[in-house]
């Protein structure tokens, strides 16, 4: 049985510890609070983020990070991506000498634009073959139903990946394998910013046609700026491209779609913070990927108005407004 750390005991760690167990591990989930550590180890239950699912009997919980750590040949980051740099400086001396870090995370940190597997070599001084992603349309609360679903696993190291791979295979849960970090990462925040816009569509009462046609033209913001950072464009088609971006403008459930929904429909982003615990990583990441864009000469017009809407310089309305005014051009350029 292999054993797993989870750094980070919000909706998708928690989930994701339901996965690597119906698969046969014994998960060690990390949080901050005492109250849903005991929560966890008493009643099987993470009341906080996922109420009502019964976690299996090989899921414990703990506030002590090298209590999770400890022998584990996994270590799992699940924290909001502007968190991990200063969580990881603090973890680095515990984490296990051969342990391999796998990513959930599905942002780039803002200022330095790293992506979440350059934080982890920076700070941990990891090199790639011992840093894996999971990234795929994985909606916490289905996952933890127990839906099927699909996702990507990718790692420099094909041999680890083929670990992770078989680390994380249950009954409803089917990992394909990469070695495509860099197109995983940046599918998996893109489309946070993506689903972001396509909420304000739907928050201001457009239909069908709009959110298509945003999602489509994503779909190409995502892939232009991937490809220059080096990704495979076919990972941007598969599951950790398109169909987390599907799934995540599709969904009530995704946090970056309902919060494009309630700036759509007028709250400011301050109002939409206050109201919710939970990380939209969008907000955030839409500044890093602008910047990336710009370093790399991109153009990015989703991720700019998604940032301007964000930061109030901009209304939905006047954003939707300008992509129709945007020079016409040929739809491969
Ligand atoms: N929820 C989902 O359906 C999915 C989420 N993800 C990604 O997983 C990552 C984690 O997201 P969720 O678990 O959904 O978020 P969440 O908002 O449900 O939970 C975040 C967790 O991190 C903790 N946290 C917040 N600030 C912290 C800090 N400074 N230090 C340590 N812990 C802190 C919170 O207490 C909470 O336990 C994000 O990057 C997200 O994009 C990826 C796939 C699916
Ligand atoms: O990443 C996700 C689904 O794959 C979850 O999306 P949200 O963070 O928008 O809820």
């Amino acid at each position: 049985m292999s054993k797993v750390a989870i750094m980070g005991s919000g909706s998708w760690g928690t989930a994701f510890s339901l996965v690597l167990a119906d698969a046969g591990s014994e998960v060690t989930l990390w949080g901050r609070r005492e109250e849903l550590a005991a929560s966890i180890n008493e009643r099987h239950e993470n009341s906080d983020y996922l109420p009502g699912v019964e976690l299996p009997p090989t899921v414990s919980a703990t506030t002590d990070p090298e209590k999770a750590m400890a022998g584990a040949e996994f270590v799992v980051l699940a924290v909001p991506s502007q968190t991990l740099r200063a969580n990881l400086e603090s973890w680095a001396p515990v984490i296990p000498d051969d342990a391999v870090l796998v990513s959930l995370m599905k942002g780039v940190e803002l200022g330095t634009v790293k992506r979440m597997s350059e934080v982890i070599t920076e700070v941990a001084d990891i090199g790639p073959a011992r840093i894996g992603v999971v990234s795929g349309p994985n909606l916490a609360k289905e996952i933890a139903r127990r839906e099927p679903a699909a996702s990507v696993v990718a790692c420099a190291d094909d041999d680890v990946a083929r670990r992770l791979q078989a680390l994380c295979h249950s009954p409803a849960f089917r990992p394909y394998r990469s070695t495509d970090v860099v197109g995983c990462e940046v599918g998996g925040a893109y489309k946070n910013v993506v689903a972001l816009c396509v909420g304000m569509a739907v928050g201001l009462g457009f239909g069908d046609n709009t959110t298509a046609s945003l999602i489509t033209r994503g779909l190409a913001e995502t892939a232009r700026l991937a490809m220059a950072l080096g990704a495979d464009p076919l990972t941007l088609m598969g599951l950790a491209g398109l169909g987390d971006l599907v799934a995540t403008c599709s969904s009530p459930l995704s946090r970056n779609r309902t919060f494009g929904e309630k700036l759509g429909q007028g709250m400011s982003t301050a109002e939409i913070t206050a109201s919710t615990r939970q990380v939209a990583e969008g907000a955030k990441s839409c500044s890093s990927l602008v910047d990336l864009a710009e370093q790399t000469g991109v153009d990015a017009p989703i991720a700019e108005a998604v940032k301007a809407v964000v930061a109030g310089t901009i209304t939905p309305a006047d954003t939707m407004a300008a992509f129709l005014e945007r020079r016409t051009k040929h739809e491969q350029e």
